[in-house]
């Protein structure tokens, strides 16, 4: 068994703290992989990636203070093992991970130093992205779909392929992931009852396998989860890194027997690495340099118990103490290469995360999944149904004796303000709903370059159309003839509609800026008539809006006229 530490001047000898057997490795390793069907996109079945990281640090400065949140930390993951990053809260854990998956980059009041390698090449000369999957902690999936579905549309935007080996690579994934028993219900949201939380944790893991990644970065991934739910997590990830993949994750308080199945374990404190090497032998370093777990207590917990800094801004004299003496034990020792093989890893090649599919193939995947998901979500369309009826319903029944004669024209002109600002407000606060809800996953897909902006936003905006256009035109169809706006002839009708129909497009775009601006539906709903109110008192409603202050003319020509 390879030695990878050994503590310098430690009275006792060397303490060993050995990682995984090479042979029992990739045993593990070959006996999944003739098991595993080829869902590969190009990868070599056998590519394997060592991520090594020296002296990375990471500070922040605000005004003018400087924050270091991690501390030179040097460390590797090997393939065909479950790497764990352990550490109290704000130890730097999730930053660590973000810098290693290259998501996190040095800007204007950050810096990273250090260096991050994948097979001894420099990340920043690779697309990582090709070669590596994060899952974040929050799960980012759309809730009207199924998980079957979800698999689907992401394997078709990306993995090249016909639909039949679109097929197998789902299927593969939902028996891989044990997702079978839910695979065709609903995802759900916090609002909407539908899977569970383990079984949509695993649904975040499929949508990242549906690439192959060679390394796989999960940050959180059994947060909220029961512990046994969280076993059932940890175990699939090990299956993972037993084909031959890198995993590397972060865990909060995991049991024991979860802890148990770690490979190699990383504790991080305050920034700086206070372990590194198995998981097993922990309890032995840190019974060595002063620190002995009790025999019945969880090694997880006693680390965070042993770890955890109240004020981090204010630390008391015992807790910099602990810290110090973990940090300087730590540094004590002379690391080793490691025993992993490294004559197995093949230098990487600079490949290009790109989208497998043309604009016409992202439009239509894209339009489908769109109009499923907008089309089992039928409270927004009855509510705006609910809305224009109900209006045009009181329009009618407070104008039906209306004259179509000069007396009545100055009411007339005010039902004409009524539709404009119904359509506007309707439409607007409609589609700005749209927005906050999907933003996480566009945000997270077009980082991936899985499809253009211009296609996502074609897709959505015809998919939501027909829930637009329907309820308009139940409107106009009970005003129009109800009210003498014009002849009643057909043609007049449509012109009225068609003109309703434009502004309503208008507002659409609008409603869409707005929802992009946000993170929730509910502030999206709020801030809709800060934009459209100002915008109605120039619609010419008001006579004398040659009147306004001279700064405001420009108002005018966002506004909606109607004399
Ligand atoms: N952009 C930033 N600006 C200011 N502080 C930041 C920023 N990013 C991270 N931090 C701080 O760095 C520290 C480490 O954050 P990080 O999210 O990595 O912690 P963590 O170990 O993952 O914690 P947790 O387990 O609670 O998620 C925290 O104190 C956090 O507030």
């Amino acid at each position: 068994m390879a030695k990878v530490f050994s503590m310098r001047g430690s009275q006792e000898g060397d303490i060993e703290i050995p990682r995984l057997k090479e042979e029992e490795n990739s045993s593990f390793i070959e006996v999944y992989q003739e098991n595993t069907p080829n869902t590969d996109k190009g990868h070599d079945e056998r590519m394997k990636i060592q991520l090594c990281w020296d002296n990375v640090s990471y500070v922040i400065e605000n005004k003018g203070d400087e924050t270091q949140i991690l501390k030179s930390v040097s460390g590797k993951a090997n393939p065909g093992e479950l790497l764990v990053l352990m550490g109290s809260s704000g130890a730097g854990k999730t930053t660590l991970l973000n810098i290693l998956a290259g998501r996190l980059k040095s800007s204007s009041n950050t810096k990273i130093s250090g260096q991050i390698t994948a097979n001894g090449t420099n990340i920043k000369d690779l697309d990582f992205g090709y070669y590596s999957a994060y899952v974040t902690q929050e799960d980012i999936l759309l809730p009207n779909l199924t998980p079957r579905e979800s698999l689907m549309f992401s394997s078709r935007l990306r993995m090249p392929g016909h639909y039949k080996d679109h097929v197998d690579r789902v299927n593969g994934i939902i028996n891989d992931l044990r997702l079978a028993k839910c695979a065709d219900n609903i995802v759900g949201s916090l609002t909407k009852k539908g899977l569970s939380g383990g079984e949509r944790k695993r649904v975040c893991i499929g949508m990242e396998l549906i690439t192959d990644p060679i390394v796989l970065i999960l940050d959180e991934p059994t947060s909220g989860l029961d512990s046994f739910t969280a076993e059932v997590v940890i175990d699939l990830l090990i299956e993972q890194a037993r084909k031959g993949r890198t995993v590397m994750s972060t865990i909060h308080q995991p049991s024991t027997s979860m802890f148990d199945k770690f490979d190699k374990l990383i504790l991080l404190a305050e920034g700086h690495l206070v372990y590194q090497g198995r998981a097993s032998e922990s309890t032995k370093y840190f019974a060595k340099i002063g620190y002995d777990c009790p025999k019945l207590m969880n090694p997880a917990d006693y680390y965070m118990r042993l770890l955890h800094v109240v004020d981090r801004k204010h630390p008391t004299e015992e807790e910099h103490e602990k810290i110090e003496n973990v940090v300087s034990a730590y540094n004590s020792i002379e690391q080793d290469e490691g025993d992993y093989d490294k004559s197995k890893l093949e230098p990487l090649q600079t490949k290009k995360l790109t989208s497998p599919t043309n604009f016409a193939e992202q439009f239509i995947i894209l339009l489908e999944r769109s109009w499923i998901n907008a089309r089992r979500d039928p409270l927004a369309g009855q509510l705006l149904f609910t809305e224009y009826i109900m209006i045009a319903v009181l329009l009618d029944l407070i104008c039906n004796n209306l004259a179509k004669n000069y007396d009545s024209s100055t009411t007339r002109t005010q039902l004409l303000f009524m539709s404009t600002a119904t359509v506007s407000f309707y439409s607007c606060q409609n589609a700005a709903m749209q927005f906050p809800n999907e933003t996480p996953l566009f945000l997270k897909e077009s980082k991936q370059r899985i499809y253009s902006t211009i296609s996502y936003y074609m897709a959505k905006s015809i998919a939501d159309i027909p829930m637009q256009l329907l309820p308009l035109l139940i409107y106009c169809l009970i005003i129009y003839w109800a009210i003498p706006f014009n002849d009643y002839d057909a043609s007049k009708f449509f012109i009225f509609y068609f003109i309703l129909v434009i502004l309503q497009i208008g507002q659409i775009g609008v409603g869409y800026i707005l929802g992009c601006m946000v993170k929730t539906d509910t502030v999206a709903l709020a801030i809709v008539p800060i934009f459209l109110q100002p915008m109605l008192l120039w619609s010419g409603l008001f006579p004398h809006v040659n009147d306004y202050p001279e700064s405001f003319s420009w108002v005018q020509y966002f506004s909606v006229r109607i004399i």
